[in-house]
């Protein structure tokens, strides 16, 4: 019986491009962000995202990381501007943590890793659904968030708060009238680069926005991540750990700066 991919050591994203080969492509995703040698670009505009809170659905547990899903029949909560053209909907969040305080996020900065990143996925307007923009070259835009400790983050205990209800593989719970606006950080510079998803099936779609400002969570607050399971009920327990693929080749490619 064919394994799933995942982050064990045997199926993991060392193992990823035996079943797709694109994991070795020309823009894959994430990337190590280098400060000092992404260009400033005074044409990038600034991000305008705007929310609408009665989109948000539910909070599922898929195995691999959780998500929290969005209403996106209408442009009621989009991404525009920014180093995009045209109208991208929001479709989920999820984030990808570490097993400590000290790894957990997809970018990193200058060989920095954070405990944790939070991914907001948005597809392109100008095709009929997600699926169909999954498969193309402006398909997807993500905004990447880092998370470090340091505060405790009263928006994101909302999340954690629902976290009893979706512990294991498949578990799914409904989670209305959560607004992201309040998980992103108060300054939106942003780096921007053409990349991929960062996990299977790696699709090179994806128009990546990483904020330069993290947000802020408590150790504490960090550590109920850690109580989510990769397994099902009636499984052996796994710990939703390391959820995370490293860095990948920039292959040429440059980033851009929103700021100086
Ligand atoms: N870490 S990340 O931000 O790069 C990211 C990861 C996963 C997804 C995601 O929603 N899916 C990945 C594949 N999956 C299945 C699928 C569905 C339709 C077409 C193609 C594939 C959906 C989006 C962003
Ligand atoms: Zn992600």
């Amino acid at each position: 019986v064919t394994m799933s991919w995942g982050y064990a050591a045997n199926n993991g994203p060392d193992k990823w491009a035996d079943n797709f080969p694109i994991a070795n492509g020309p823009r894959q995703s994430p990337i190590d962000i280098i400060p000092g040698e992404a260009s400033f670009d005074g044409g990038l505009k600034p991000l305008s995202l705007k929310y609408d809170p009665s989109t948000c659905l539910d909070i599922l547990n898929n195995g691999h990381s959780f998500q929290v899903t969005f209403a996106d029949d209408t442009n009621s909560s989009t991404l525009t501007d920014g180093p995009i053209s045209g109208i991208y909907r929001l479709k989920q969040f999820h984030f990808h943590w570490g097993a400590s305080d000290d790894k957990g996020s997809e970018h990193t900065v200058a060989g920095t890793k954070y405990p944790a990143e939070l991914h907001l996925v948005h597809w392109n307007t100008k095709y009929p659904s997600f699926g169909e923009a999954a498969s193309q070259p402006d398909g997807l835009a993500v905004v990447g968030v880092f998370l470090q400790i340091g505060d405790h983050n009263p928006s994101l205990q909302k999340v954690l708060d629902a976290f009893g209800a979706i512990k294991a593989k498949g578990k799914q719970t409904s989670f209305p009238g959560f607004d992201p606006a309040t998980l992103l950080p108060a300054c939106l510079d942003y780096w921007t680069y053409d990349g991929s998803l960062t996990t299977p099936p790696l699709l090179e779609s994806v128009t990546w926005i990483v904020c330069k400002q993290p947000i802020t969570l408590t150790s504490e607050q960090m550590a109920k991540f850690r109580c989510l399971l990769f397994s099902a009920e009636g499984e052996a327990e796994c710990c939703m750990v390391d959820n995370y693929r490293p860095p990948q080749p920039l292959k040429g490619r440059s980033v851009r700066a929103s700021f100086k």
